[in-house]
């Protein structure tokens, strides 16, 4: 029996486009009138919010109607770190968020999006269980710091940071086991390629 692939262009792979096209909405409503302002920054986040949640929604209708294909595998982290990479720059130049945890950030991002590309040829690295509960757990520390939160309680920015600490932990842990995975795929990959030669 032979099995259609699915087209790329579909449902689930515009759903992750349409999040990629929220991102500089998100950017002008967050800058707008200097970036403090209740109403601007309360805009701003139900727009991060509102794309953030379609990361559930493209996985979703991926599974659910069996378009899973190698582009969305590759767009949907992207996607993601477009709008959390957008988010935490402009928190950072906003002041709003030390820098350090912004850097941190996207150089794991960063770097898992290069070995991704790295190693396309061998296969197409999807996110891991851990690489989505850090998604998660960026995006609500994020919603959290894009709140204004000095006009609320201070309690709010507890939650933030202890959401933020709890994300920094599995961003990190998740890019040491993705550098692993990358690194065990190379290197058998190359193996193979020597065996092949000898015989
Ligand atoms: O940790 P990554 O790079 O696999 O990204 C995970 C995705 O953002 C989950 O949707």
């Amino acid at each position: 029996m032979v099995t259609a692939v699915p087209s790329p262009w579909n449902s689930a792979n515009a759903v992750t486009l349409a999040r990629i096209a929220v991102v500089p909405f998100f950017a002008w409503a967050l800058l707008a009138d200097g970036g403090h302002t209740v109403t601007w920054r309360l805009v701003a986040t139900a727009l991060f919010v509102l794309a953030a949640a379609t990361d559930r929604v493209d996985g979703y209708l991926a599974r659910k109607y069996d378009l899973v294909t190698d582009l969305g595998k590759l767009l949907d982290p992207i996607a993601d770190k477009l709008l959390i990479g957008a988010a935490l720059v402009l928190l950072s130049a906003l002041g709003d968020l030390p820098w350090w945890v912004t850097i941190v950030i996207l150089a794991r991002e960063l770097g898992i999006t290069l070995m991704r590309f790295a190693v396309l040829k061998y296969t197409v690295m999807p996110a891991s269980r851990g690489g989505k509960l850090k998604t998660v757990l960026q995006s609500v520390a994020i919603s959290i710091f894009l709140l204004p939160l000095d006009q609320m309680p201070g309690w709010i920015t507890v939650v933030g940071w202890v959401v933020l600490s709890a994300a920094l932990v599995v961003t990190v842990v998740t890019g040491v086991e993705y550098a692993y995975q990358g690194w065990r795929l190379r290197r058998d990959a190359l193996r193979a390629a020597k065996t092949a030669g000898q015989d």
